[in-house]
C-alpha cells in the first residue's frame, strides 16, 4: 500500500462556478492529498469537467479559491501549471500532427530540456505500446490509441499533480490494465491523482479516495474501500 504524501495537497475552498448565470458548482469544499488516487464520480452534467478545469487553471473560480499546500494559487500561475498534467476528455485539436510531433510540442511547452524530452518520449511510447504509431497523424489513430498518446504526453514533464477526465474511454481491457498500473505506480512516488470516470469497476480497483458530485455539490467524499456503486446509488 502506498504512503500518503502529506507534503502535497490541493484544496478547493468554497468554490463556485456558473455558466452564463447558471450555477454549476456550489460552494465546493474538498481536499486532495498526494500519494493518493482520488476518483470523481457523478452523473452526466454534474460538473466534473468544470471542476477539473478549475483545478487545471483553465479558468478562474468565480467564488472561493484553490490552494496548493495551503497557499492560494492564481489560475494563471505558470509555476503551478508546470506541476500539473491534465488529460482532457477530448484531448487533441491538431489531427494532422504526428504522435511524435505532438509529444515534442507538449514537452517543449512544458519546458522539458531537449535531451530529457527525447528520452522521456521514447520511454512513454514504449510503456504504452505506441512505438509503431510514432509517425502516424493523431487523426488516423483509434480513439483508444489517441487517449494513450494523450496520457503519455501529460507525463513528459513529470507533473506531481495528474488530472484525468475519463482516461479509459475507448480503451480495450488490456490497455485499461496498463493505464491502471501506470497510475498506481505514478501515485506510489507521491503524486496526487484525480480522475473522473463513469466506470465503477475501475474506480473501485484503482482509487483510495472517492467523491460523488451531484448537481454541482459534493454529496460524498471519503475513502473508497467499500462498495462504491451502492454508495453512488444511495447518494441520489
Ligand atoms: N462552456 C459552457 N457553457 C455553458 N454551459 C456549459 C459549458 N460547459 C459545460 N456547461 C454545462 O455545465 C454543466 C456541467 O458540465 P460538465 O461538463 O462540467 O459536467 P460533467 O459532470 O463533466 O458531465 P459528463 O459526465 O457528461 O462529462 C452541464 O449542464 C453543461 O451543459
Amino acid at each position: 500500500m502506498m504512503k500518503k504524501n502529506l507534503a502535497l495537497s490541493l484544496q478547493l475552498k468554497q468554490v463556485s462556478y456558473a455558466y452564463e448565470g447558471k450555477p454549476i458548482l456550489h460552494n465546493i469544499d474538498w481536499t486532495l492529498q498526494g500519494g493518493e488516487i482520488t476518483v470523481l464520480l457523478g452523473p452526466n452534467g454534474a460538473g466534473k469537467t468544470t471542476l477539473l478545469h478549475l483545478l487545471a487553471g483553465m479558468k478562474p473560480a468565480q467564488q472561493g479559491s484553490i490552494l496548493l499546500n495551503q497557499q492560494v494559487v492564481h489560475w494563471q500561475d505558470q509555476q503551478y501549471k508546470k506541476r500539473i498534467g491534465y488529460m482532457m476528455e477530448f484531448p487533441f485539436q491538431y489531427p494532422f500532427l504526428t504522435v511524435i510531433e505532438i509529444m515534442r510540442l507538449i514537452g517543449q511547452l512544458r519546458d522539458v530540456p531537449t535531451g530529457q524530452l527525447e528520452e522521456s518520449i521514447q520511454y512513454w511510447l514504449k510503456h504504452f505500446l505506441l512505438e509503431s504509431y510514432s509517425n502516424y497523424p493523431i487523426g488516423a489513430l483509434s480513439q483508444g490509441t489517441a487517449r494513450r498518446v494523450a496520457l503519455a504526453s501529460q507525463l513528459l514533464h513529470e507533473p506531481d499533480i495528474l488530472l484525468l477526465d475519463e482516461p479509459t474511454n475507448g480503451l480495450d481491457p488490456d490497455q485499461v490494465i496498463i493505464v491502471r498500473d501506470t497510475l498506481q505506480q505514478y501515485c506510489s512516488r507521491g503524486a496526487l491523482i484525480l480522475l473522473s470516470t463513469h466506470i465503477m469497476g475501475l474506480a473501485e480497483k484503482l482509487s483510495h479516495q472517492a467523491a460523488i458530485l451531484r448537481n454541482g455539490r459534493i454529496v460524498y467524499a471519503g475513502e473508497s474501500d467499500g462498495d462504491l456503486e451502492s454508495l453512488y446509488v444511495a447518494s441520489k
